[in-house]
């Protein structure tokens, strides 16, 4: 276990993991964190009661940094880093799109990165962390982020290649879920419910879904069919979800979210830069 973990850029996905390791058992003086607006760095020192430090300072002190910042302002993060740290600290990267190239070729020649896209989920303990090794990341590196992001979830390793596909998929994922529970609350006020009925209705039913997709072992066809009783109410539904060709935008919005990973990773110029 290292001696200090500091995380850079403690926004959403950063805080959520101060959370996760501190509801861990991990004592607030092992763990360091930067953020760029004093007020930020205030709040995080009342909730978490940890010490909020420069980056020069966590790059010091730290021998493992976790890089929690958008992906337009890793550059930047990363000269400022590179004269404090050295090819003995781990260096883990929660962007999306950055590759662990794009972290070493800005570091201390040989310095161990890995790569790591998490999930929101993680504020519950329920994230999905995705990781894959940097050129110089070990064995040891990679169960050394795992235990980190274990405090948040599950975690599983795959290879870089295929990160911008899993960031689609699940570090981008619980939006998606938002999004349809959202549109499914609008359609029980349109049918007359209440919206606070509403809401509850079906974050119930997406809750018992999500347990059965995990626990039963079932296929989500298998569970799909099980609902869908012949003439009955279901398969109504089903046929106008077909016809709206929502299977078909799912594929096209999964491939547009990879696309904007790939991007990123050179650089996300493009991008608008935020303020946060
Ligand atoms: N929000 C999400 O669901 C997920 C986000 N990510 C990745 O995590 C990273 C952070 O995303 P969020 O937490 O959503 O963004 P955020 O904007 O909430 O957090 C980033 C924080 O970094 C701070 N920051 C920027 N430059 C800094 C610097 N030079 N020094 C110190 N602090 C600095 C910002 O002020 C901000 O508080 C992104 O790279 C994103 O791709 C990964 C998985 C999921
Ligand atoms: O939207 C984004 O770029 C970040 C990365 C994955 C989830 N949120």
């Amino acid at each position: 276990m290292s001696q200090m973990i500091a995380v850079l850029g403690a926004g959403k996905i950063g805080e959520a993991l101060l959370g996760g390791l501190l509801r861990g058992g991990r004592p607030p003086a092992r763990l360091l964190a930067t953020a760029r607006r004093a007020e930020r760095a205030e709040a995080l020192r009342a909730r978490h009661g940890i010490e909020v430090v420069t980056n020069a300072e966590a790059a010091t002190r730290a021998d493992t940094l976790i890089l929690a910042v958008k992906p337009q302002d890793m550059a930047t993060l990363l000269t400022e880093l590179a004269p404090h740290t050295a090819p003995d600290r781990l260096v883990i990267s929660a962007a999306a799109g950055i590759t662990t190239a794009f972290v070493e070729e800005r570091l201390p020649a040989g310095t161990p990165v890995v790569r790591v896209m998490p999930n929101t989920p993680a504020l519950v303990d329920e994230a999905m962390s995705v990781i894959s090794a940097g050129a110089h990341a070990t064995e040891e590196h990679l169960g050394h982020a795992e235990e980190i992001f274990d405090s948040v979830g599950k975690t599983l390793r795959l290879p870089e290649s295929q990160q911008d596909a899993a960031t689609a998929l699940s570090g981008s994922g619980p939006a998606y879920f938002y999004f349809l529970v959202e549109a499914m609350i609008d359609a029980g006020i349109l049918l007359g419910l209440p919206r606070d009925k509403a809401h509850d209705l079906i974050v119930q039913a997406a809750h018992g879904a999500s347990v059965m997709l995990r626990d039963s072992g079932d296929h989500p066809v298998t569970l799909r069919e099980a609902v869908t009783s012949p003439a009955g109410t279901t398969i109504n539904a089903i046929r106008e979800l077909e016809k709206h060709g929502v299977r078909a935008a799912f594929l096209d919005a999964l491939e547009a979210a990879r696309d904007r990973s790939r991007a990123l990773a050179a650089g996300g110029e493009t991008a608008p830069r935020t303020g946060a």
